[in-house]
């Protein structure tokens, strides 16, 4: 029996996926997985129980992973599962920094009393005009799963696109159409594109990356959109290039006090993912994740920890260690088993950066103090039975 926590609501249809096995809890410290949208983590302390955590959704800037990671706890992400519910509010968002579709709703909404309200708008609907994004050109930074969606829906609206993605990888540029112009620097983007929209993870190396520097390059009357995290984008710089007139329109997906109704600024509170079937793709995506992982020891998309699949088990028993990236694990993890007479039937050991992962199929049971010298080889920050 598993016990799952959810920490924001996460749709029925995935959470439905979960077998009889499965329990919902409200106690986070009894939950053997976690499941998350934008809930902030980073105070939280998890108890031994917590196996993984599964982000319903894309960024995990909300999540400690590294810590996690210490702690033997796999993080997992849903990618591209909400791309094209984003891609949808960026198109919306293009169109709305264009044309004054807000300011003319609330208008008409303003005359509801007058009977002459037809004449009126003909009259006064020439405050609400503005430009059409046919023709302009778009430059978009990160060409991940919405950045490269966004590009190729630009691309049909009759837009020139301009990408920039260093860490391109190769999934998204065979998706990518052949109009889309490889930019091989931000400052093309900065100085070529009318609209520039920006698609990347929030990551030290990213904070603030749309700084003062970045503005003073980019063309009079530039439209920013921000629909990947705020603090990708130097808001304080961003208010002055709107005052001095070098940005026109910013429309951002992330409301904080300093953006909320300023003029030049439309602000939507974080709907990026919030349809129907985002959240539907997610929460199934992380439900399938964990599942794998708490029943087969699998791991598929985390973001801490590497792949790694070894199918269902066949053999008598199976154990998952979560470990430091370094030298003498393996032999060490052998030396244990092989002294208490156990043999491995079959083994995979994977790692991402400074962590990893061994799953090891076993002949017969390993005794409770085998499991504990395990936990004792320096390093090992999990050991648990899978089977
Ligand atoms: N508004 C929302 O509701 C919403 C929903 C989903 C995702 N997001 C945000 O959007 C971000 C992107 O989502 P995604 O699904 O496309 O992720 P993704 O991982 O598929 O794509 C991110 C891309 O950014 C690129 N990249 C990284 N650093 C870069 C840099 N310095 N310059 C240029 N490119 C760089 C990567 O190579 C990758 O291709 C997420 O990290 C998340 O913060 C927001
Ligand atoms: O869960 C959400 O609504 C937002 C998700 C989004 O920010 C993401 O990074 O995928």
């Amino acid at each position: 029996m598993f016990q799952y926590h959810c920490l924001n609501p996460i749709a029925e249809r995935g959470l439905n996926m979960f077998s009889e096995d499965y329990t919902k809890t409200e106690n986070i410290n009894e939950a053997d997985a976690v499941l998350v949208r934008s809930a902030r983590m980073h105070d939280m302390e998890l108890g031994d129980s917590v196996k993984a955590i599964a982000r319903a959704g894309a960024g995990v800037n909300n999540i400690p992973v590294d810590a996690c990671a210490e702690q033997g706890i796999v993080v997992f992400n849903t990618p591209g599962a909400n791309a094209n519910g984003v891609k949808e509010l960026v198109i919306a968002g293009m169109l709305l920094a264009s044309r004054d579709i807000v300011g003319g709703i609330e208008w008409v909404a303003g005359q509801k009393d007058k009977e002459n309200i037809d004449k009126l708008a003909e009259k006064q609907k020439k405050q609400f005009a503005g430009c059409e994004i046919s023709g302009k050109k778009l430059g978009i930074i990160g060409l991940g799963a919405i950045g490269a969606m966004v590009a190729n829906s630009a691309t049909h609206l009759g837009m020139e696109v301009y990408g920039y993605d260093p860490y391109i990888s190769i999934d998204a540029a065979w998706n990518l159409s052949r109009t889309i112009k490889h930019s091989k620097s931000l400052d093309e983007i900065y100085s070529q594109c009318d609209y520039i929209t920006i698609h990347v993870p929030l990551l030290d190396s990213t904070r603030k990356m749309i700084n003062k520097e970045a503005f003073d390059k980019m063309k009079d009357g530039v439209v920013l959109l921000n629909f990947a995290r705020d603090l990708l984008v130097d808001e304080e710089a961003l208010i002055n290039a709107l005052e001095s007139g070098k940005v026109k329109k910013y429309v951002t997906d992330f409301a904080n006090p300093l953006v909320a109704g300023r003029e030049g600024i439309l602000v939507t509170p974080h709907l990026g993912a919030s349809t129907e079937e985002s959240e539907e793709n997610c929460a199934e995506m992380a439900v399938k994740e964990l599942r794998n992982f708490l029943e087969n020891g699998n791991i598929k998309n985390s973001v801490n920890f590497p792949n790694c699949d070894m199918g269902i088990c066949v053999a008598v028993g199976r154990i998952a260690i979560c470990h430091k990236n370094i030298p003498n694990m393996i032999s060490q993890f052998t030396k244990i088993l092989g002294g208490e007479g156990v043999n491995i039937a079959d083994m995979t050991n994977k790692s991402k950066g400074e962590y990893a992962y061994t799953l090891i199929d076993l002949e017969s049971t390993v005794s409770r103090e085998a499991l504990e010298e395990l936990r004792a080889v320096e390093g090992v920050s999990k050991v648990r039975v899978v089977k």
